[in-house]
């Protein structure tokens, strides 16, 4: 236990620290992006405020709190039970997937890429990193099939039941299609851009994934990340890019 009274500050107080500093970012970095934040946002400032009338001794005040509190904690054990599910299994996946079969996932990726902009065929594809996107997931189809360049193909030809909407990819797998990303709001940098590359847009600005556009108007491909679309890339730059964001990271 750390000695406050004495001030002495041991190895394993550091040790303690630092696994307690890791698991708060895990934590955060497991819930951004989530309709989570805000309520996590809000139990630290209830948290704030009953250490505060602890510290100050307003006795009801802090017997309400913490009663509530107690209620309340059950009550968002229920209400984001999809959210805690999504993120213990995050936790539980191994995270150790072969080069190879990233390298090839990211060769097909490529692939649809390269020939959707060739034929002018739009394209939203969402690529998973830290942040969980299962609730964007589950506003579209679910679906758990290998990625390939005929697949996405498929998704989004013209016509096809699928093609409206963005595509979801965790891994070598493509886990939803026809899914409503939240869309920017138009009167930022981009404002010119339509619907496809504002919904990359906002989908990248309250997570961290990588979301590659291939507009129908211009066969131009961009991707969006932090909020900011980049400028067109060739192809080359395409999976340059995307070796560097997601499939090289992971490797
Ligand atoms: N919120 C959204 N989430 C996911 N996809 C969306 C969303 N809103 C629109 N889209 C997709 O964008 C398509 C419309 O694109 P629109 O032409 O308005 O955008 P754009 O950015 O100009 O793209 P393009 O250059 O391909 O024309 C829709 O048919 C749909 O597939």
């Amino acid at each position: 236990m750390l000695n406050w009274g004495t001030g002495a500050l041991g190895v394993k107080d550091i040790v303690d620290i630092a696994l307690v500093a890791t698991l708060i970012y895990q934590g955060y970095l497991l819930v951004s992006g989530t309709r989570a934040v805000n309520v996590v946002r809000g139990v630290m400032v209830f948290g704030g405020v009953w250490l505060a009338s602890n510290l100050l001794s307003l006795t009801t005040l802090s017997y309400l709190l913490g009663r509530a509190g107690t209620v309340g904690l059950f009550a968002l054990v229920v209400v984001f039970q999809p959210e805690l599910r999504a993120a213990l299994e995050r936790i539980g996946r191994p995270r150790a997937r072969g080069a190879t079969d990233l390298g090839a996932t990211l060769q097909e990726l490529a692939r649809a890429v390269e020939r959707m902009a060739e034929r002018k065929i739009g394209a939203l594809i969402a690529i998973e990193r830290r942040t969980p996107l299962g609730e964007y997931a589950a506003t579209g189809v679910p679906l758990d099939a290998q990625l390939s360049t005929p697949f996405l193909e498929a998704l989004f030809a013209r016509n096809a039941p699928l093609h409206d909407g963005g595509v979801i990819v965790q891994g070598s797998r493509v886990i939803a299609a026809a899914c409503l990303f939240p869309l920017q709001s138009s009167d930022g940098l981009y404002r010119r851009y339509g619907t496809r590359h504002r919904a990359a847009l906002g989908l990248s600005e309250v997570s961290d994934a990588v979301i590659v556009v291939v507009s129908e108007e211009r066969g131009s491909v961009r991707i969006a990340l932090s909020g900011r679309l980049s400028p067109e890339l060739s192809s080359g730059e395409m999976r340059e890019r995307l070796r560097e964001l997601v499939y090289e990271e992971n490797a």
